[in-house]
């Protein structure tokens, strides 16, 4: 298989068809719901978590069998039913139509595929395998989940609030990117992995108050 292009898709809002309500489809509409996407699920049976989404009104359900016309207007599209034949239907008419397809069982009819993600807050770690080992892929997001904890969420808020200072106070686009690149090293991100916030608000107000002089 080609290597994949990685991309950080934009859903908030637009319509997304899982096709098939098992523990696959769950996880994948958990995923959707998560970035704002606007899910409808096609099924005759529901797996009791998108039961509740249901009841809860966060996800449509469809009870009933897959039909050619449910992908119209949508801009993404999961077949994960667990059958392959309809799988390959629903991928075929996809494709014809240019609508974003991933397929549970088989990589070669996705346009894309999803990663195993970490997420605090902003930072998003995507491991993928290009489908060679989806379980390495868990097991690769659980070792940097580890490292990657609550403290870079913050941390992040703040680097996103000094960064938008710069933009708005430092014209000179060569000067933001070194002050930038000289505050974001190897030792700050030792300091964010230990929870030294404060020292990290330290070198921030430091790194404003350079500006200044
Ligand atoms: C990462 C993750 C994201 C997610 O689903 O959200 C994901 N699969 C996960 C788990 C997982 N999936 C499977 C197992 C059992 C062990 C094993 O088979 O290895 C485990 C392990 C587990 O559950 O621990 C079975 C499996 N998966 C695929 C096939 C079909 C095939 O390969 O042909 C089969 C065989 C089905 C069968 O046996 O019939 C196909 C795909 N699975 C992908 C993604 C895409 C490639 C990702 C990549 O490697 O780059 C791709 C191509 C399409 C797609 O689904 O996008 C998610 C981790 C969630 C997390 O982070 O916890
Ligand atoms: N990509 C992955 O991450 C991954 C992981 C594990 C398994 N799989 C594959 O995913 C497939 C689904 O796994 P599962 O555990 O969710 O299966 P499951 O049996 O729990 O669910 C299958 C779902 O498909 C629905 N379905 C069947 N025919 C349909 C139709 N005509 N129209 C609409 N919906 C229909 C069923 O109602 C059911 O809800 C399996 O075949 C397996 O090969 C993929």
């Amino acid at each position: 298989m080609s290597l994949s292009y990685p991309v950080n898709l934009n859903i908030s809002g637009k319509g997304c068809l899982v096709v098939g309500g098992g523990s696959v489809a769950a996880r994948k509409v958990r995923g959707l719901l998560e970035c704002g996407g606007k899910v409808c699920v096609v099924s005759p049976m529901l797996h009791p978590l998108l039961l509740k989404l249901t009841e809860e009104k966060q996800i449509v359900w469809l009870n009933r069998n897959f039909q050619a016309e449910d992908i119209n207007d949508k801009f993404l599209v999961i077949a994960a039913t667990d059958n392959a034949e309809l799988n390959h239907e629903v991928a075929a008419l996809c494709t014809e139509k240019n609508i974003l397809i991933n397929v549970v069982d088989d990589p070669l009819w996705c346009s894309f595929t999803l990663p195993a993600v970490h997420r605090q807050g902003d930072l998003l770690i995507a491991v993928s395998t290009n489908g060679k080992s989806p379980a390495l892929a868990r097991v690769i997001k659980e070792e940097l989940a580890e490292k990657f904890r609550g403290e870079f969420a913050q941390a992040l808020e703040l680097l996103g609030n000094l960064r938008e200072t710069l933009f708005a106070e430092c014209p000179d686009d060569k000067m933001r990117g070194k002050v930038l690149q000289g505050l974001v090293t190897g030792e700050l991100l030792k300091l964010i992995e230990d929870g030294q916030l404060e020292v990290v608000k330290e070198r921030i107000n430091r790194c404003l108050l350079s500006l200044q002089d």
